[in-house]
């Protein structure tokens, strides 16, 4: 059990990537409060799933990018597990829409959920990690952050999206300096195109599909649980001596030139 013990949060977590690795963290052992837009079915059965494997868990709804849902839910943890150990800031958003049209509230959400958000999050997160202290060996917890393979390239469709992983990554790589003295470990995970609820309709385009496909060495799509296993190495002390760093998550995608 990799992560026995530990209390693990997670934002936008009752679906996709943020499911997979609630289910995950709890399947190596560790305390899960889950956050996302709604409670409701989703929420409620993950939070009985996470209990069955004899976990604690709780659900808190709220909106990430209004900054109160932070302090919101460090408060919730800080009550249901007396503190947090990792931080998951997973919540995200891509609307896929053209640049010249850009709505700017389509523009101001996305910036507003994906950075924004995860911002306010993270930073609530390590307020409270600072204030728990260190443990015997010197941890003093890890944060971890969804960016995108988005971050090193471009998508036509996503002008408003790849600044706001790119910003995410850049947080990660700021963050790991401020708080590296605290010994909180900060690092994010670049997924490549990873089959969800986010990218549903774009891939339900056959040439589309077909397109990303052919442009991955090892020749499918990702799945969620791709990249929650990233998650439980970064959140493990396996990751004892990795802040700062970013963990593509993309079979190859990225660096498939030629
Ligand atoms: C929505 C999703 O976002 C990812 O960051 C990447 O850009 C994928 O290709 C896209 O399908």
């Amino acid at each position: 059990m990799l992560l026995q013990g530990k209390r693990v949060l997670v934002t936008g977590g009752t679906h996709g990537i943020g499911r997979a690795t609630a289910l995950m963290v709890a399947a190596q052992g560790a305390d899960v409060g889950i956050n996302d837009l709604q409670n409701g079915d989703a929420a409620a059965s993950l939070v009985q799933e996470i209990q069955a494997m004899g976990r604690r868990a709780f659900f808190h709804a709220g909106d990430v990018a209004d900054p109160q849902v932070a302090t919101d839910f460090i408060a919730a943890a800080v009550k249901n597990f007396n503190g947090v150990d990792v931080f998951v800031s997973n919540a995200g958003i891509c609307p896929f829409h053209s640049f010249l049209e850009m709505p700017i509230e389509t523009l101001r959400r996305t910036m507003d959920v994906n950075l924004l958000g995860a911002y306010t999050m993270c930073q609530a997160a390590a307020q409270q990690m600072v204030s728990q202290g260190k443990d015997s060996q010197g941890r003093g917890g890890s944060i971890i952050a969804i960016s995108s393979i988005s971050a090193l390239v471009g998508g036509e469709m996503q002008t408003h999206y790849t600044p706001t992983k790119a910003g995410v990554h850049s947080l990660m790589q700021s963050t790991a300096i401020a708080l590296g003295k605290y010994g909180i470990r900060c690092n994010s995970v670049m997924p490549g195109t990873i089959q969800t609820d986010i990218n549903k309709d774009d891939l339900s385009n056959p040439e589309k599909r077909a397109y990303m496909e052919k442009r991955i060495p090892l020749g499918r799509l990702g799945v969620p649980e791709d990249i929650a296993k990233v998650v439980v190495f970064l959140a493990s002390d396996l990751a004892d001596y990795v802040t700062g760093a970013s963990v593509l998550a993309d079979g190859g995608m990225f660096v498939n030139l030629q």
